[in-house]
């Protein structure tokens, strides 16, 4: 399987095949070379010489490896398979035990009402239906990684050795074939809506992008033992410090709003999220939560007695809040893991449960039967909860979806399960989805002889087509700024015209990095509270941990617009060493005096994602390296130097929250290159992509109907589907700080804020 990478090639003219966007760039690379950004060439980290090569904005770096960050530059170290039959043999037992210790050791599982439930519902599995395919293809992953082990230990394989690919030889001409992943067969004609589960987008690697399929990577994982444990400090090999301890040291809660974004950044941010990634926790065979920590969290449970999946947070004694309560141990259990997709052996790679795709997942679910269900199927509608004459998103009938049953409260049920995390996120859900059954309806309008079916297809296709809009036109440029829209190539098309920039070969996977750090940058900036505003004054100051799985509130007639009103004009905070005590404190904390700590999980999170250290992804971007703790400032640099035994150690996440902000964004340099990179193949690797020509994309737009799509914004939207009881006027960008000249509030029934005019759809 290629990975070549997506090239920072500009084409004036259309090309008039796919693979042409691959032609020579003139920019004095070697014939088989093109200049990229360092970020899109990996192998530079390890080479001893790179030829650097002029780009528009920066020096970029000759590049013929790609994406493909195994190749070996110093001549093929790599072996071919022998004896594995025999290790196909014993992976196989080694299975069985893993198996019985799952099974023989005690079944600790979660109390229903801790905060550590509600992170397990975070990650919740849907239904009943999804267990068994998760836990199919886990097992086979988990089998894969056994082998690996065996290998590496038969062949006395090195660390080194293991990163960067043990061997390209697909498993399928072996005895494990039989662990291989399976890929989907498409119909003989391309298809011309996207599927629900993303299958049969890249004609030339059909499950690509697809659930439970693995993340990419964009440097090789590091593991302690190489394969599948947790990384050690590079000093002496001893462990790293504690998740909690880098914590509680390095991100107190202090207010430092930015006024010039609005808290759409951040609920925008992850709602989006949840379209493109799912990382989810191992569980217990019958699907319950598993316990890593004594009752009362006094201590960890055993090594020998815990369910292996166990990675349990250590609460050190001293610890400033947890102290109180005695808590010694936070639980945490590992994500699911998931084969190569190329079928080769090697370390483990992570699962994302949903199609990687910016495809409306979230809102119309990433496998068929969970879009079956959320369809009325009729007009092209999706179902709503009808209370008393507004539509709500229909209502989750698990009883455990959220906390508390009490009379009047409400659950909610939507393409994404995470949807009632918190309220806010509830708020934006709402509005994708009143705005699916608003756009249905109006095509049935203009098209009376179109079928439930047709309309829902044409009115998904519409929806998702104005998220994209809304996310490369209004967020990205306000998360990773200007210049870096202009070098990743990220501004959308004006007018009439196609983008031709579609490449078979861009990998469009989300990354790890992108999921398990960088684009956590949003916990920085959330508000650890809602301002709710009435008529008049401030009615209401809601704390968010109030509102994590308890989304009761949308039921009172006002609070949809008030929610909104609130996201569109209250700021956000500055993305810094600070996280708000209602995420590293009281989250989830439902009806206990504490909750869990979002950084932690963030970091021990990396950490069972194999990311490399900080550093490692500074020099992958560009920057250099970091050499003393000093670099990060005298307080900071000190309390690092306490925590961590060298700079080498540091994790991605919390050094890429500390990094000064990149021109005009949000986050630093490390975050905005992974970030810009991503966004980068989510279109280019994407056939679908809105505004693809016809020339690849079978769902391609007409010219006129593209220039009004690329009207959409969110502040369209919000006037469209609020309930407009208190919400009447919008600011133009609802992304930006409103009420100042250029984004001044305009009313929401006039022209100022346009409006996608759907008659260029009727047949
Ligand atoms: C109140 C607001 C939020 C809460 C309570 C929250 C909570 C969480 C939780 C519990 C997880 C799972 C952590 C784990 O087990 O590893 C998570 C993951 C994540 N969050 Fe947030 N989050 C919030 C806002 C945001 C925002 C604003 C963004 C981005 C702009 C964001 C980006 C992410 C990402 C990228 C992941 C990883 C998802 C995955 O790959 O599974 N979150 N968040
Ligand atoms: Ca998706």
């Amino acid at each position: 399987v290629e990975f070549v990478t997506n090239k920072t090639v500009t084409e004036s003219t259309p090309p008039t095949t796919e693979t042409e966007t691959f032609t020579k760039t003139e920019t004095g690379c070697k014939s088989s070379f093109t200049c990229v950004l360092p970020i899109e060439c990996p192998i530079h980290v390890r080479k001893e010489k790179v030829e650097a090569c002029p780009l528009a904005m920066r020096m970029g770096i000759c590049c013929n490896t790609g994406r493909n960050f195994t190749e070996n530059s110093h001549g093929s170290k790599r072996r071919h398979f022998k004896n594995i039959n025999h290790i196909s043999i014993q992976s196989l037992n080694e299975m069985a035990v893993h198996k019985a210790k799952i099974n023989t050791r005690a079944h600790s599982k979660l109390e229903r009402s801790s905060p550590s439930f509600s992170h397990y519902r975070n990650s919740k599995i849907s239904f009943d239906v999804d267990l068994s395919p998760v836990f199919h293809v886990a097992d086979r992953a988990m089998e894969m990684v056994l082998a690996t082990g065996l290998y590496k230990e038969k062949e006395a394989f090195s660390q080194e050795e293991i990163e960067w690919g043990i061997s390209s030889e697909n498993l399928k001409t072996t005895t494990l074939e039989r662990l291989c992943p399976v890929p989907p067969k498409c119909p003989p004609n391309a298809p011309i809506y996207r599927h629900i589960d993303g299958s049969c987008n890249n004609k030339h690697r059909p499950d690509a992008g697809m659930p439970l399929t693995t993340y990419t990577r964009l440097l090789p994982a590091s593991y302690g033992d190489g394969v599948y444990t947790p990384r050690v400090s590079k000093h002496e090999g001893k462990p790293l410090p504690s998740a909690r301890a880098v914590s509680s040291s390095i991100f107190e809660d202090h207010d430092n709003p930015n006024y010039n974004f609005t808290m759409m950044v951040m609920q925008f941010g992850q709602f989006l999220t949840h379209d493109i990634t799912h990382g989810i926790d191992n569980r217990h065979e019958n699907g319950e939560a598993i316990s890593c920590c004594l009752k009362e969290g006094s201590g960890e449970i055993p090594v020998d007695d815990r369910h292996p999946a166990c990675m349990p947070i250590e609460i050190p004694k001293e610890d400033p809040f947890y102290w109180y309560f005695e808590q010694r141990c936070m639980n945490f259990v590992r994500s699911v893991i998931a084969p190569r997709h190329d079928c080769t052996l090697g370390y483990a790679e992570q699962m994302n449960k949903v199609t990687h795709y910016l495809d409306g997942s979230v809102i119309y679910g990433s496998n068929p039967a969970e879009t079956n269900k959320l369809r009325s199927h009729h007009g092209g509608k999706l179902k709503i909860f009808d209370d008393f004459g507004r539509d709500l998103l229909p209502t989750d009938a698990e009883s455990d979806a959220c906390v508390g049953s009490d009379d009047g409260s409400a659950c909610f049920f939507a393409g994404d399960t995470r949807v009632n995390q918190m309220i806010a996120l509830v708020a934006v859900h709402l509005l994708f989805h009143r705005e699916h059954n608003r756009v249905a309806e109006e095509l049935a309008y203009l098209n009376s002889d179109w079928d439930d079916e047709k309309l829902f297809l044409e009115a998904r296709r519409i929806v998702i087509a104005e998220f994209q809009v809304i996310t490369y036109k209004e967020f990205l440029p306000a998360v990773i700024g200007h210049e870096s829209m202009e070098e990743f190539g990220l501004y959308l098309q004006e007018g009439l015209s196609y983008s031709y920039d579609y490449d078979h070969k861009v990998d469009v996977s989300i990354s790890n990095e992108f999921a398990s750090a960088a684009f956590r940058y949003g916990h920085s900036i959330v508000e650890g509270y809602l301002k709710i505003y009435g008529m008049k004054r401030m009615s209401e100051i809601i704390d968010l941990p109030e509102i994590m799985f308890n989304p009761s509130r949308m039921r009172k007639v006002e609070f949809f617009d008030q929610i909104l009103s609130t996201l569109t004009t209250e700021p956000i905070q500055e993305v810094d060493n600070s996280i708000s005590e209602s995420l590293s404190r009281y989250m989830f904390k439902g009806g206990n005096p504490f909750g869990v700590d979002l950084a932690s999980i963030n970091i021990q999170r990396g950490r069972d994602h194999g990311m490399r250290p900080y550093n490692d992804y500074r020099q992958l971007v560009g920057l250099d390296r970091i050499y003393a703790f000093e670099e990060f400032g005298p307080v900071l640099g000190r309390k690092l130097k306490r925590l961590y035994a060298s700079v080498d150690d540091i994790d991605l996440w919390v050094g890429g929250l500390l990094e000064p902000k990149y021109s005009g964004g949000l986050v630093g340099t490390t975050f905005k290159d992974i970030i810009g990179d991503q966004f980068s193949r989510l279109r280019k690797g994407d056939r679908f992509f809105f505004e693809h020509s016809p020339k690849n994309n079978p769902e391609a737009f007409t010219p006129e109907q593209l220039q009004e799509l690329r009207k959409a914004s969110m502040s369209r939207l919000i006037c469209d589907n609020s309930d407009r009881i208190y919400l009447n006027n919008q600011a133009l960008n609802a992304f930006r700080k409103p009420g100042v000249p250029g984004n001044e509030f305009a009313d929401c029934s006039g022209p100022v804020i346009p409006r996608i005019n759907l008659q260029y759809w009727k047949d």
